[in-house]
């Protein structure tokens, strides 16, 4: 089938019409940039990088029925910059795009372009939307949200699971425009942040979620989360009720643990012997103390409900509670997950759930294999987050 670029591409000039691809995926080749197209009813997306190994990914969307061409509002971090890819539909909702020459655990990514986020986002933005999404193998653990009124000790039991377990809990660092305390430590307890710049960045997508809490705006950048799975720690959020809501109603899939006080003279009590908040700043907490406690027994929004009288015993009931959801991993995807070689991986071929990757160098040589079977019938999560749940084999 011979495809015109200069049609296509608009960087290549003027075009008459539209191209017709009667394949799902084209993958364009010109001496300065790699392009692929897909079709999705009535749109063609065409995906295209530069030889430039810094330039990251342009999207752009032909309207095959005005002919016209549309760039999208891209969230999300997409790849970092490599060669080349190979790319192919999913389900009609989502392209997988395989990148080349990282580490085959980095490899696999999916662009979202008509899933249930991507119709939310272009709505409340009234722009076309695309989401990037990386594919991670397996499920990972389950992050574990921590919620309760202020001054109950979500803080001071999360800091006491760190410090026993530095290398399984990761906590994931908020942003807030509250100002420091005199211990805490940016980019450590918060980032400290601006109103209009955390405004700018969670309409740019970058936020799980967020809330006005006690005056000041917290939020989970996705970032936050994420960072903290990559280096395959369990993420621990401390989060306000609004928060858990949000999280609840996003596809990152959670434990949520809602932390009570013995009494609320208990609670008044801790938050003034804290010592952090003028009296004005406790009252306005202490109120909506009332209302974060009413909610804890929303229906289906926390898991588990935690009373923190005894420090000790509240500690060991977390602990009890957290080793319940103890995830094993998937053996069958091991030999990839800590792979830090550089993989070239093509898409060889396509089923509903299975795609089948061929390696582009000689793997028999480094003892890997030359087939994989890239099993998509599990996946979960998606942008803003991670894609999960995929899982690898060797074919023999
Ligand atoms: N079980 C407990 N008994 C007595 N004091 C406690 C207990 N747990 C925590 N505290 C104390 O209560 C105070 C408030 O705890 P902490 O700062 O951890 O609360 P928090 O829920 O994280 O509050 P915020 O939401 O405002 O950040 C601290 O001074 C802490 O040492
Ligand atoms: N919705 C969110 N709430 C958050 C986040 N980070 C912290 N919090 C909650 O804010 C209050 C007050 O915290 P403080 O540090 O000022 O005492 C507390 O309930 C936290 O759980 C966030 O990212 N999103």
């Amino acid at each position: 089938m011979g495809h015109d670029l200069r049609r296509l591409c608009p960087d290549h000039g003027a075009f008459y019409e539209a191209p017709e691809f009667r394949v799902e995926s084209v993958a364009l080749e010109s001496k300065d940039c790699l392009q692929n197209a897909i079709d999705i009813g009535d749109k063609t997306y065409v995906i295209s990088r530069s030889d430039d190994p810094k330039s990251s990914i342009t999207i752009k969307i032909l309207d095959k029925l005005t002919r016209t061409w549309v760039v999208p509002t891209v969230l999300g971090a997409p790849p970092n910059p490599t060669s080349s890819h190979s790319v192919v539909l999913v389900n009609n909702e989502k392209i997988l795009i395989i990148e080349k020459g990282v580490p085959l655990k980095d490899s696999i990514w999916f662009l979202e372009v008509d899933t249930p986020f991507v119709k939310q986002q272009s709505k409340i933005k009234g722009t076309v939307v695309v989401a990037w999404s990386k594919g991670v193998i397996g499920e990972g653990q389950k992050p574990v949200v921590i919620s309760g009124p202020s001054g109950v000790g979500k803080g001071t039991l999360i800091a006491k699971l760190m410090k026993e377990y530095p290398s399984k809990f990761g906590f994931s660092v908020s942003h807030t425009t509250r100002a420091p305390r005199e211990k805490e430590i940016d980019g450590v307890h918060y980032h400290f942040t601006e109103r209009s710049k955390i405004e700018e960045e969670i309409s740019e997508g970058k936020f799980l979620e967020f809330a006005h809490v006690h005056g000041n705006v917290y939020g989970t950048s996705i970032e936050a989360v994420e960072s903290v799975t990559d280096e395959g720690k369990r993420c621990i959020l401390d989060i306000d009720v609004q928060g858990a809501r949000s999280v609840r109603a996003s596809s990152l899939e959670a434990i949520f643990i809602f932390v009570c006080p013995p009494s609320f003279e208990e609670l008044e009590k801790r938050l003034r012997a804290r010592g952090t908040e003028t009296e004005e700043q406790i009252q306005k907490r202490l109120r909506n103390a009332r209302a974060e406690l009413d909610q804890s027994n929303s229906p289906g929004l926390f898991d588990h409900l935690l009373v923190n009288d005894d420090l000790e015993a509240c500690y060991e009931n977390l602990k009890k509670l957290l080793s319940l959801y103890d995830d094993h991993e998937d053996s069958n995807d091991s030999f990839i997950k800590d792979g830090k070689e550089t993989a070239c991986y093509s898409i060889l071929s396509k089923t509903n759930s299975e795609i089948l990757l061929q390696s582009e160098t000689n793997e028999a040589e480094k003892g890997t294999t030359n087939l994989l079977s890239l099993d998509l019938s599990s996946l979960s999560g998606g942008a803003p987050g991670r894609t999960r749940g995929l899982k690898i084999s060797p074919v023999n």
